[in-house]
């Protein structure tokens, strides 16, 4: 099989590649000697290196007829980050926007790219939380291998991030960073106290006394009774409401600073650092926001971007539920203080939250990062659902069955009762059925961990293996899939 390489000596002859392989074009690339492209021999990726010199001799692989196949290892990842920077993470500070891209599969990134490309917004391909992680089985490692390889085979050259997301303890962080993780996202929620919410004005006064004297001094030397702009709103700080959010979140506002101190201020490249406030109960009240954005700027924190918690429902996989009005009044301040601080806002759930997507272009003015992993997910399963429906339906039978397992993970209010039955609906309309249905969705999004994972009594994978191989025989179709998908996502989020 023939790669045109547009080069001056004649095209790269590839031996041994039948009709079902491909070559992968946008991969091709020639340095100090070396002609190297990506190709897919009986569903495996690999990178063949002809010619010679360093490239040719760094990557590990086998000699045939004087190609070197190459495997898709760790070592061969790092190999073509030294030598092509654009295969390599990169951090991108607060002025482009962001999307975030969580691969579960390692599949998705392809289609991603090609969905990104040329747009104004630049991706996070390598985007997973240690929870996503320990549901899929996979590691870091993995995950950012998948991205960089990516980026090759798609020769997508306008740089790409890696997001240690959600991570909650310190360990996390140090394998975060050692590995080259160009973004982190702190998950303060444990941190964040949600019982001050359910607490009478007496119990939060009670609990307030018992807090150091020189922290509440602190805090009320600065905020009690005292009024800010945000905008146009003004915003003031009475005894309650100060006692408040210092009992919510005092603790979490300290933690913010100490791993910025320890880790962001001296890693020894830029580090993109996301506060996560949003995986609590307590919504994010603006004024909130405010407090937590002034103390980390007044401690000489600088941050790339901050979740709230917002007001509604940003469920999995499914679009906002909740009171727009409010939302748009909420969002307007919240994006005003990102603004005002010099950060970004960041949208966690950000699957198909279509009805609110203009919304937050409007008042982030273009300058947002947005958080999805999950619906690409499902755009993998409506590809099953359309080419191996009889796959499909042994998954939707065991997504079913351990639903409530997965619940344990995941907030849902997902309606069992309202997914029509599998024997009610026709090889043909599964796709239509299930993937454009909330309950069905939510089903099939929060069950990823469990669908992957799960083995027959000698050790098999029940659906993992089958569910690859489709995807690879379909891998144009899922490309497509996600291009449609996730371009949605984009044209409504003005970019
Ligand atoms: O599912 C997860 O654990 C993560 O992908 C998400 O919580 C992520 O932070 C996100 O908001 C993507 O929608």
């Amino acid at each position: 099989m023939d790669i045109q390489t547009g080069h001056k000596e004649s095209a790269l002859s590839i031996p041994g590649l039948g009709p079902e392989d491909r070559i992968y074009p946008r991969s091709y690339n020639e340095t100090g000697g070396t002609r190297l492209v990506m190709v897919k021999k009986d569903h495996t990726k690999y990178l063949v290196a002809a010619g010679s010199g360093p490239l040719f001799e760094d990557l590990q692989g086998n000699v045939k007829e004087e190609f070197k196949w190459c495997p898709l290892t760790h070592e061969n990842r790092l190999v073509l980050n030294r030598y092509f920077e654009y295969t390599a993470p990169q951090a991108f500070g607060t002025q482009i926007a962001t999307f975030g891209l969580g691969d579960r599969l390692g599949l998705a990134s392809p289609g991603h790219l090609e969905t990104i490309r040329g747009r104004d917004v630049r991706p996070i391909l390598a985007q997973q939380s240690i929870r996503e992680l320990n549901l899929t089985g996979r590691d870091y490692k993995e995950v950012l291998d998948a991205a960089c390889f990516a980026a090759f085979q798609e020769g997508y050259k306008d740089g790409f991030g890696a997001d240690g997301d959600h991570l909650k303890v310190e360990p996390d962080i140090e394998m975060a960073l050692r590995l080259g993780f160009t973004m982190l996202t702190l998950d303060c929620s444990e941190k964040i106290d949600n019982t001050v919410e359910k607490a009478s004005a007496e119990e939060r006064e009670e609990k307030y006394s018992q807090l150091p004297e020189e922290l509440r001094r602190h805090y009320e030397e600065r905020y009690l009774d005292q009024s800010f702009s945000i905008g146009d709103t003004s915003i003031r700080f009475d005894r309650d409401t100060l006692i408040r959010n210092v009992l919510i979140y005092s603790a979490a506002i300290d933690f913010m600073e100490t791993i910025y101190n320890t880790y962001i201020q001296k890693a020894e490249r830029p580090v993109d650092f996301e506060i996560s406030i949003d995986e609590t109960e307590t919504p994010t009240d603006p004024a909130s926001h405010y407090l937590v954005a002034k103390e980390l700027y007044s401690r000489g924190v600088e941050i790339f971007s901050m979740a709230p918690r917002f007001c509604g429902e940003f469920q999995k996989g499914i679009d906002y539920i909740g009171d727009i009005g409010q939302f748009e009044q909420e969002l307007a301040l919240h994006a005003r203080i990102a603004d005002d601080f010099g950060y970004k806002l960041s949208i966690h759930s950000g699957s198909d939250k279509f009805s609110v997507f203009p919304i937050i272009a409007k008042y982030t003015k273009g300058r947002f990062h947005v958080k999805t992993a999950g619906t690409n997910w499902l755009e993998a399963v409506r590809t099953v659902a359309q080419v191996n429906p009889s796959l499909y339906r042994r998954m939707h039978a065991f997504a079913l069955e351990h639903f409530h397992e997965a619940a344990a993970y995941y907030h849902v209010t997902t309606d069992l009762s309202k997914i029509v039955p599998l024997n009610e609906v026709s090889d043909e309309a599964l796709a239509d059925t299930y993937m454009n249905e909330d309950n069905a969705r939510q089903l099939l999004h929060i069950t990823y961990g469990l669908l992957l994972q799960a083995k027959d009594g000698e050790g098999k994978f029940l659906f993992k293996d089958e569910f690859y191989r489709t995807l690879s025989e379909h891998e144009d179709d899922y490309k497509r899939s996600l291009i449609g998908h996730i371009g949605k996502h984009l044209d409504l989020l003005g970019k």
